[in-house]
């Protein structure tokens, strides 16, 4: 079970309490090993996963590779559900343990580093021999895009870290975002199906991406790709990013029609992929409605797809609270309104903030009395902070005008105390963020 640090100071009231219980359920509910056993069965010859049902006659090797901040979590679930049928396999994540069949390497998050480009050569090298008697386990989880990194020809390490470190300071979507990274490394864009043709693919995906878009999260290694390099191009100018020249060179070639693009729908490298989702927002959000529930509240899920710039959906969940306590819209009160998805902050200074301590702090600003929000990444690392996020209420903020000015040099953790910071440690599991608003 994922431990809050701090619980009891941070649980004082009625509020607190089931804010924190939901986030705790939503996290324990996406974590792997959990949701791996849930949905992976071996049966004989017959691996189950999800509804469908894989004949493993005539597979004489099995390897598991992947990457990503739940990775090392499936890694462990699969060596037991698999047992000796599993042959090898590597994946690459920010906390590797000790791995049995499945070796655990080192990467980092949120910008890419030499580590992860040495992980993804070794997941390079499993799988490049796989043929038509191989089945590839995919393992994708978020995080997978920084942790996976393969540079592609003719760009470095360096140039695809200063262009992470751009993107991600503008504040980019993570679909723009990973347009121009898939155009820029080997692996990501359905680089890893192409790899490993003619095997049979599995790909069991622990979604962080609103609205599950497979090429999306940790940018499709398993995935038909439909973006292209000329949108590549067009996210940079979108984002006013000025790339390394090599990057700029690489993206304008492809543009050109100079370089083949990633691969599309049709194209036959998927004919034996599959992609199953396993885990994602709404897993989180389920977990915590039953306990909400169970606690005797009312309660209802706004979205599990909340996105756009953290302050600005913050207000309207605080819009929500007030509704529900003025005329019981969309429920009354006791109530608990959930809502997943994933806001973005855009950096405007150098303190230490995240998207879900800036939602919680520009929440609590105008939070009516008896509301409560908690606003957490279910990874357990709020943006590049090393914090979850935040529990916040009418009397967190004391002088509205500091919590501004913090906001406006994203310090909201700079600003938040013991009081409302809320610290898991990495949690093995990321299906994005979980906000819990709780309405007496
Ligand atoms: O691309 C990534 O690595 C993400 O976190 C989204 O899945």
């Amino acid at each position: 079970m994922v431990s809050i640090e701090n619980e009891d100071t941070l649980a004082s009231t009625r509020g607190r309490e089931t804010a924190l219980a939901c986030v705790r359920a939503g996290i324990d509910a996406a974590r792997p090993g959990h949701v791996v056993t849930e949905s992976v069965r071996l049966d004989g010859d017959r691996l189950h996963v999800a509804d469908a049902t894989y004949d493993l006659t005539g597979v004489d090797r099995i390897v598991a590779v992947g990457g990503g901040k739940a990775a090392d979590g499936v890694a462990d679930a699969l060596e037991t559900v698999l047992g000796d049928r599993l042959s090898a396999g590597a994946v690459v994540t920010p906390e590797p343990s000790e791995g049995k069949r499945i070796e655990r390497l080192q990467g980092d998050h949120p910008v890419p580093s030499q580590a992860g480009v040495d992980g993804t050569e070794r997941i390079h090298d499993l799988v490049a021999d796989a043929d038509e008697r191989t089945l590839v386990i995919a393992i994708i989880t978020g995080g997978g895009s920084a942790l996976l990194p393969a540079p592609a020809d003719g760009i470095s390490l360096d140039d695809l870290q200063t262009t992470t470190d751009a993107l991600l300071d503008a504040g980019a979507e993570i679909g723009a975002l990973n347009a121009v990274r898939k155009h820029l490394s080997t692996l990501k864009g359905g680089g890893l199906a192409d790899l490993a043709s003619p095997a049979t693919v599995v790909s069991l995906a622990f979604s962080d991406v609103v609205g599950n878009d497979l090429s999306v999260i940790a940018s499709g290694p398993t995935a038909p790709d439909e973006s292209t390099y000329a949108e590549a191009l067009e996210v940079l100018e979108r984002y006013g990013v000025d790339p390394p020249a090599a990057v700029r060179e690489r993206l304008e070639a492809g543009a050109a029609g100079d370089l083949p693009e990633t691969p599309g729908p049709d194209d036959p490298v998927f004919d034996r992929v599959t992609n199953h989702v396993l885990a994602d927002g709404f897993t989180a959000i389920e977990a915590a409605r039953e306990v909400a529930a169970d606690r005797g509240y009312d309660t209802c899920v706004l979205s599990s797809s909340v996105r756009g710039e953290a302050r600005e959906a913050a207000l309207t969940h605080v819009a929500v609270a007030e509704e529900v306590g003025a005329t019981g819209n969309p429920i009354s009160g006791p109530a608990v309104v959930l809502s997943g998805g994933e806001a973005t902050v855009t950096v405007r200074g150098d303190g230490e903030g995240g998207p879900n301590a800036e939602f919680a702090l520009a929440a609590a600003i105008e939070l009516p009395e008896d509301a409560t929000l908690a606003c957490v990444d279910t990874d357990g690392r709020d943006g590049s902070s090393d914090f979850a996020g935040a529990v916040v209420d009418s009397d967190t903020v004391e002088d509205a005008k500091a919590a501004r000015a913090a906001l406006d040099s994203s310090d909201a953790y700079g600003y938040l105390d013991g009081h409302s910071i809320i610290s898991t440690g990495a949690t093995g599991t990321n299906v994005n963020d979980l906000r819990v608003l709780v309405v007496e």
